[in-house]
């Protein structure tokens, strides 16, 4: 009924990281897509089997070191029908490697609507009387702006399957406080009232850890939200990108986290799928070297935050 899962990962590996899987040609190295291109030409489905190549060697080296990983969808879609089922095929490998699967749609839509998505993402699809996952991720980062009946189906969703969602709270991205930081009648900022939907939301996925199955998404760089967003929404958990290639540095995460270490899960993206290319090694060197910046990443978050043990 929430993130426990996840959460048990979290302290299994004693590391709060997730690995986005935001995979561009560019970041691709040269020989995977030398032959994806032999066998398929310079075609979408030659594209998507870059793609899912180059996944499978990033999960094969980060599986027992890193909780999760976080594709995002437009990545993939980019790449058409060819490209989402390299998704699929990403969630699908990820998940038999033992990884905590986000996918990272920032969905939202009307009740009726943001059912389907559920169903999509987290849920079973019924195709005439046969049940079947269609993407069959963990977790999904959704958008609240419309408000309950768009988050709703998603709660029936995480409480019968175990999944969970990411609300967009206070994003990443430098003009996210032309709305995000207005302060409403109330006297809250927007952020904080839509912090404050996702603990009442939570209610109705409370995991045994005290972390509902709500999460929200707060951004590394804007240290100043997540330390007061972590004592506003003291059972709502973090999903915290902008780390790296955004500037978000290990100092800036530290108070996302709780007593006990947990409460947020650090993203990198480009920063680990592109460590080869900043160190400049060889290609065939793609996966350790991205196992070497996910590895430095945690030991920055370990000589912060000490052990992470189970709360409550
Ligand atoms: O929901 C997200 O994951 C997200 C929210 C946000 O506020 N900022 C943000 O960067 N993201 C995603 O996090 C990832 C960041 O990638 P890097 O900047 O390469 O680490 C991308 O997949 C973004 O779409």
């Amino acid at each position: 009924m929430s993130f426990d899962r996840m959460i048990e990962k979290i302290v299994e590996m004693q590391n709060p990281t997730v690995a986005g899987l935001d995979p561009k040609l560019a970041y691709i190295p040269p020989y995977i897509l030398e032959e994806a291109v032999a066998e398929h030409g310079k075609t979408l489905e030659g594209a998507a089997a870059a793609l899912v190549t180059y996944n499978k060697g990033l999960i094969d080296a980060l599986c027992d070191i890193v909780p999760a990983v976080k594709p995002q969808a437009a990545y993939y879609e980019m790449y058409g029908w060819q490209g989402v089922r390299a998704l699929a095929e990403t969630i699908a490998y990820a998940q038999e490697k033992g990884m905590f699967v986000i996918t990272d749609g920032k969905r939202n839509d009307i009740g009726a609507t943001m059912e389907a998505y559920a169903t999509a993402h987290l849920g079973t699809t019924d195709v005439l009387g046969e049940a079947v996952d269609a993407f069959g991720a963990d977790a999904l980062t959704v958008n609240g702006y419309l408000g309950t009946d768009g988050i709703k189906p998603l709660l029936g969703v995480c409480g019968e399957k175990d999944k969970g969602i990411f609300v967009l709270v206070k994003t990443s991205n430098p003009s996210s406080g032309e709305l995000q930081d207005q302060k409403l009648e109330s006297g809250k900022t927007v952020y904080e009232a839509m912090g404050a939907f996702c603990e009442t939301w939570g209610e109705a996925v409370m995991g045994k850890y005290g972390y509902s199955g709500v999460g929200a998404v707060v951004g590394a760089t804007y240290p100043a939200q997540l330390g007061e967003m972590r004592e506003k929404a003291p059972h709502t958990f973090f999903l915290v990108p902008g780390y790296g290639a955004q500037g978000g540095g290990a100092d800036d995460v530290v108070p996302a986290f709780d007593k006990n270490g947990l409460g947020a899960i650090i993203n990198s993206s480009r920063g680990i799928m592109c460590a080869w290319q900043k160190e400049k090694c060889d290609e065939h060197d793609y996966a350790q070297a991205a196992r070497r910046e996910a590895i430095r990443m945690r030991d920055a978050f370990r000589a912060r935050i000490g052990e992470i043990r189970l709360g409550e």
